[in-house]
């Protein structure tokens, strides 16, 4: 068996990183099992220890927030078709779900999140680097809808942690880690031609040993 090509898709809050990663697997439109997705934010830290109201006070916009030696443990033992105890993230309560999913390697996996550029350790694994490069109002604009109906949030809440957080860690971390993407993408989760050059790279990449070839 070949080995997974894995892909990694970064870019800030509200980005379009989630639209265009589903955009991809429809147009890859291969096999569910050719394909394997996983989201950075599955591996933000359990927090069970501290109280719900501690927890709302967190920067979950720093490196820090999330076990990046745990996801990068799990991307190694993908590779080494090894199956791994996915960890399951729940926002509304701000930890780590007790159940875990076993997860098996695919010939392509995708990985979004908003600090993935930002880990030098985890480029090894990365086959392609992926920034999605939307305006911050826009991102703004989109989170606060997608939070407010999605993750449990009021738009007071919404607001209050983007100022004090989401954008001042965006201007940190998240913007000059887009120079360590082999490609940026503009205009969000909607730009189709991104979506049919990543997907014909992929494809190329694995040719022959899909299930759907
Ligand atoms: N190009 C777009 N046009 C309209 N809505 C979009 C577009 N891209 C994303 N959205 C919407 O904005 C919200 C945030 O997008 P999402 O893909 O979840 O962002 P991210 O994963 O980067 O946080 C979602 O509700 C999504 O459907
Ligand atoms: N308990 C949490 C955990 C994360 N966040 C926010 O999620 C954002 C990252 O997820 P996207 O799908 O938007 O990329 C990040 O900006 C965190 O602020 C949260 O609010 N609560």
């Amino acid at each position: 068996m070949q080995k997974p090509i894995i892909i990694a898709i970064s870019g800030a809050s509200g980005s379009g990183k989630s639209l265009f990663t589903q955009n991809l697997s429809l147009k890859l439109g291969q096999s569910s099992k050719d394909i394997l997705l996983l989201q950075e934010d599955h591996y933000y830290k359990a927090q069970d220890h501290i109280s719900i109201e501690e927890r709302a006070k967190t920067n979950y916009d720093h490196p820090d927030a999330f076990e990046h030696d745990l996801l990068a443990d799990h991307l190694a033992q993908l590779l080494n078709n090894e199956i791994i105890d996915y960890p399951a993230y729940c926002y509304k309560t701000h930890t780590r779900l007790s159940e875990c999913e076993k997860i098996e390697q695919a010939p392509i996996i995708i990985i979004e999140g908003i600090m993935l550029l930002t880990q030098v350790q985890l480029f090894d694994y990365f086959d392609l680097k992926v920034f999605v490069d939307t305006a911050p109002d826009v991102c703004l604009m989109r989170r606060m809808l997608r939070d407010t109906q999605e993750r449990g949030r009021t738009i007071e809440s919404v607001a209050k942690q983007y100022e004090t957080t989401v954008k001042p860690m965006y201007h940190k971390f998240i913007e000059p880690s887009k120079n360590f993407a082999d490609l940026i993408v503009p205009h969000g989760g909607e730009n189709h031609l991104a979506v049919d050059v990543v997907s014909a790279f992929l494809l190329n990449s694995q040719n022959g040993s899909l299930i759907n070839d």
